[in-house]
């Protein structure tokens, strides 16, 4: 009796904002509905999940024109019987109706159509009866229609639901044709009835064409005269090229080893550390870049441009150009320890402000640092963080970055919850998702070998419209393989073994995890210091299921009316790209393109303030 059970549902619907009256499925006393009454707080239940309980008896009539903002009901796998509460009809907003497995008998209600907003309706394994009705129809956002395992009779009318994903109605007394609009289904979905028509009749494939095709195939395979030439043309140059590479190079090591051999003493005692590494104060912040070298000591050793003197190397795409003094000059404090260094900002003379990492463990070598540095800030995108400049010598190695004035992405979900911090709406965090896939997808489409290699919500910074943009990419690829990097545990795809080979599918895992973080507003294991976080993916999908509900959601984001649609779907799509397996995650481009689809079409601006 749920009414002695008062206490414990009070508790638990208090736990999760007062909006949800769950009933875990664990729950082992059977329980009926009788004495059940809701009071004023009742109204502002919006999901009422009660899957799996022993439910048994009928629904008193009553009970849902009580719970009218309920969006889901789960009642499913109980001993309920009797005809279905027809006054469910007056929840006007609901979407999700699991009435599975239980003894429900009768009719349809026809009132029910009424319910437009309906997405999911699972009816199947009870004892309905009657016929189908084209009134379905009026479900015109309807995406589950599952109606099998039951006692419907009679044809089945035309069904046309533009975003139907699950259909059956299997194991019922239905007969005539398979409606036109229906036979793209597979026929699974229409079994155990008298139906007859595609997809249920095998349709025969004539051998000629089976024949023409695989002619057709054959010619396309074959390679033209023209094009093995241009292959064999191609090989030779390959190898010209490379062999000249490796005579450049061993010229160079010749010449440089020589002159070390006169200058090495000298160099040695006058080479230092660029930086230092000068005690923080006791805020955590030192006053300026640390241990600011003198031009003497600058153009003593490192790069060494044509004149000898060492230099930023700046990329194509930057507009200003400062030298390595005016930015050894600027006042600077740290923003962090990364796994390749630590991080620092830096504000120039004139207030230009610009982050500059400082490189620990580099493990490639002088030509391989700058051909993969250059490869990285070759890369323009509005979605990546600029690569503004680098500095090699032996001892130091810096990367200047833009400097973002609003941090990271973790910091602006997981920073202070308390006061001054403003929550992320739904258009932000769409918009956060969008920019970083967009990101992502850029540096994919460089080649199916080029990957970022290390996604999550620390390597999302933000502008101040917060734009989203990726940062920290290619610099896995210049570490030794000591070098792991930090707190991606809950990140990191399943297949992945070594952190500097992480293939394309591996980053579309962790920008999965990484949108799961945004909708739960939950780091994943390990994201930050001193939490332990949750196996986000798992957590999801048992909380889920089947049952497209709200309470995965962050708390913050429930305030927001009309979206939740929305939200199911980038939910959906992070689900699909946190797969186990590679081979079932989307690509970078279509993650976008999804994204895309719910950034143009679903954001409505009445929609995206709060309450
Ligand atoms: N371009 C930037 N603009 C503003 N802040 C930055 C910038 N780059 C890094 N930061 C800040 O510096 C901190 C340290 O960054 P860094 O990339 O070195 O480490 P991380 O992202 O925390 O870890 P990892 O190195 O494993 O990716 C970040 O948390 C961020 O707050």
């Amino acid at each position: 009796d749920l009414s002695s059970e008062r206490a414990a549902l009070l508790s638990l619907r208090s736990s999760v904002g007062g909006r949800t009256l769950f009933w875990s499925t664990t729950q082992q006393n059977p329980c009926n509905f009788s004495g059940v009454q809701c009071n004023t707080a009742g109204n502002h239940i919006i999901a009422l999940h009660l899957p799996g309980v022993s439910l048994s008896g009928q629904i008193p009539i009553g009970i849902f024109s009580n719970l009218t903002h309920l969006r889901t009901i789960s009642l499913r796998f109980n001993s309920l019987s009797g005809p279905i509460p027809s006054d469910i009809a007056s929840c006007v907003d609901l979407r999700n109706l699991y009435l599975q497995g239980n003894n429900f008998s009768g009719h349809f209600p026809d009132k029910f159509f009424s319910l437009h907003d309906l997405v999911r309706l699972n009816l199947a394994e009870n004892d309905l009866s009657g016929e189908i009705s084209s009134s379905f129809n009026n479900f015109t956002r309807l995406r589950t229609l599952y109606l099998d395992n039951n006692k419907f009779s009679g044809p089945l009318p035309e069904l046309k639901f533009d975003k139907l994903e699950q259909f059956n109605v299997s194991f019922n007394n239905l007969n005539g044709f398979v409606p036109k609009s229906l036979q793209t289904q597979p026929k699974d979905v229409f079994l155990g009835n008298d139906l007859h028509g595609p997809p249920l009749d095998d349709v025969h494939v004539p051998p000629a064409v089976s024949v023409d095709f695989r002619e057709k195939k054959r010619k396309k395979n074959r390679l033209s005269g023209g094009a093995i030439a241009g292959i064999v043309i191609g090989c030779v140059l390959a190898v010209v090229v490379v062999l000249l590479f490796v005579f450049i190079v061993c010229r160079k090591r010749s010449n440089k080893r020589r002159t070390n051999a006169t200058i090495s003493k000298q160099r040695h005692a006058e080479e230092e550390d660029v930086l230092g590494e000068k005690p923080l104060t006791g805020d955590g912040y030192p006053a300026a870049m640390p241990a600011l070298p003198t031009s003497s000591a600058a153009a003593a050793g490192g790069v060494g441009d044509a004149s000898g003197s060492k230099k930023l190397v700046f990329f194509n795409n930057s507009s200003t150009i400062f030298d390595l003094e005016d930015l050894l000059r600027a006042s600077a404090e740290v923003l962090g320890k990364g796994t390749f260094g630590t991080a620092y900002k830096a504000v120039l003379e004139g207030g230009m402000m610009v982050a500059v990492k400082r490189l620990k463990d580099v493990s490639v070598s002088e030509p391989e640092f700058r051909e993969k540095i250059e490869f990285v800030g070759a890369m323009d995108h509005k979605n990546l963080v600029p690569l503004r400049a680098y500095y090699y010598s032996k001892q130091e190695k810096l990367l200047v970055y833009d400097y973002m004035p609003m941090g990271t992405l973790s910091a602006l979900l997981h920073g202070n919850k308390g006061g001054g911090r403003s929550p992320l709406n739904w258009e932000s965090r769409l918009g956060i998702a969008l920019g970083a896939a967009r990101g992502i997808e850029f540096i994919h489409s460089h080649g199916d070998d080029v990957s970022h290699g290390n996604i999550k919500s620390s390597n999302v910074l933000l502008t101040k419209s917060l734009e989203a943009c990726v940062s920290d990419f290619g610099l896995a690829q210049l570490m030794g393989p000591s070098t792991t990097p930090n707190r991606v545990a809950g990140y990191r795809a399943p297949e992945v073994t070594d952190p500097r080979r992480v293939s394309q599918k591996a980053d579309v895992y962790s920008f999965g995890v990484l949108v799961l973080e945004l909708l739960t507003g939950k780091p994943p294991t390990h994201a930050l210091l001193n939490e332990e976080g949750v196996d986000l993916p798992r957590w999801v999908q048992s909380t889920v299921k089947e049952e497209w509900t709200s309470e995965v959601f962050d708390l913050e984001l429930l305030r927001y009316q009309n979206v939740e649609e929305d939200m199911v779907q980038l939910l959906q799509l992070a689900i699909d790209c946190a797969a186990p397996y590679p081979d079932n995650r989307p690509t970078m481009s279509e993650v976008t393109s999804r994204i895309e689809e719910l950034h143009g079409g679903g954001l409505n601006p009445d929609h995206v303030h709060g309450e």
